[in-house]
């Protein structure tokens, strides 16, 4: 084959740039999680936020032979943007301190997202992607079936370590974006007496509204193994139970990250239960979810939101949907009107009146 010239080798170089870096997006994934496992950013942060290589090999108990080692992971994640690389003007040595973006890594933190990158990154959660080719040629509804011969909620009530470890990322997620909902669209609350999260986990979203609104009465609503695992608060009641049999009545019912987790049929069904367990008048759905806009201004979001989308393909039964999808589940389950406010980067609150 002729070696290109011109033009050519110049797109041939740019192919080939552009191939790797999506081919090695993985190592970029992999290493932070090594970096979240080791404690880096806790150390670095317990070091008063910046230490050099020495110190941060010995914090880490790093063997003596792989000082090398520690280095160029750290020259990669901080070229990746999570650590910032520093040079002693003195003695030329090389030390780290945190990014904006590390400091959601540490741990016990409050908006910490650690345990989303764990999760994701879990090489259990990871399996069902390598049967993903072959899952489309056959009749099982996801590749997570494919390997493990369930669903993941099937699965999650008798493997109670992926259970704790899932409801941890969804509860990291949850904190980070109802702190947002609540200081910045209090208004969707407002008028309620009493709300039910469904499928709402260990009761995050639950705490966060009833600590904004302490006049609300919030119920937590997930699957009966999911709420025995559930740490009590004193201001939220907990029931268990399935959401496409029964869902306890309250004045508003909230589904965070709820119907992107399953098929069209199956929304029309939650959403007819919701809707049998609101008042006909001033009573709310109120979802937490992601609405497609292929043609949005921000295509990292929508790159982002197409890259979930393939994570509810794998991993569940569900989908990321554009308004004109999200319009027909509404009308199906018989809601007269529905509100956009696309408030959250990625996700939108969606009211929907009955
Ligand atoms: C993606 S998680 C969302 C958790 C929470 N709403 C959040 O955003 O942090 C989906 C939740 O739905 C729950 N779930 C699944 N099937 C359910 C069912 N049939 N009835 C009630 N909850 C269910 C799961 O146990 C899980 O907690
Ligand atoms: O099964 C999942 C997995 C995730 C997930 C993937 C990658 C991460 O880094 C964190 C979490 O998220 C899910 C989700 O949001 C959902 O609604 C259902 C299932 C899953």
């Amino acid at each position: 084959m002729e070696m290109p010239t011109g033009e050519a080798a110049k797109e041939l170089i740019e192919v080939h740039s552009f191939m790797w870096n999506h081919f090695l997006g993985f190592a970029g994934s992999m290493s932070l999680k090594c970096a979240v496992q080791l404690g880096i950013p806790d150390a670095i942060d317990r070091h008063g936020g910046h230490i050099t290589l020495p110190e941060l090999a010995d914090a880490l108990s790093v063997h003596p032979a792989k000082t090398l080692h520690l280095r160029r992971l750290m020259r990669t994640l901080a070229q990746l943007g999570f650590f910032v690389k520093q040079t002693h003007e003195a003695d030329g040595q090389e030390a780290y301190r945190l990014a904006t973006v590390s400091k959601y890594l540490l741990k016990n933190q409050a908006a910490g997202m650690a345990p989303a990158l764990l999760l994701g990154l879990d090489p259990e959660w990871v399996a069902p992607w390598h049967s993903l080719g072959d899952s489309l040629r056959r009749e099982e509804p996801t590749p997570f079936h494919a390997v493990f011969g369930k669903s993941c909620w099937e699965l999650m009530a008798h493997r109670l370590d992926m259970n704790e470890r899932f409801n941890e990322s969804m509860a990291c997620d949850a904190r980070l974006v109802m702190e947002v909902v609540v200081n910045e669209y209090g208004h969707v609350f407002k008028g309620l007496r009493s709300l039910v999260d469904i499928g709402g986990g260990t009761g995050t979203v639950a705490k966060a509204i009833a600590k904004a609104f302490p006049h609300i009465r919030c119920t937590t609503f997930d699957l009966p193994h999911v709420i025995e695992s559930a740490t009590r608060d004193a201001s939220i009641n907990y029931v268990g139970g399935d959401m496409f049999e029964h869902v306890p009545p309250a004045d508003a019912v909230i589904l965070k990250s709820i119907l992107h987790d399953w098929g069209d049929e199956n929304c029309v069904k939650i959403l007819k239960q919701c809707k049998e367990a609101i008042p006909m008048v001033g009573g709310k759905v109120i979802l937490i979810d992601m609405v497609v806009n292929p043609n949005s201004p921000s295509q990292e979001s929508t790159k982002l939101q197409y890259l979930y989308d393939m994570c509810m393909m794998v991993l569940c039964e569900g989908r990321e949907r554009e308004e004109h999808e999200w319009k027909k589940i509404f009308k199906d389950a018989g809601f007269t009107s529905y509100k956009i406010t696309p408030a959250l980067g990625l996700r939108s609150i969606i009211e929907l009146s009955p």
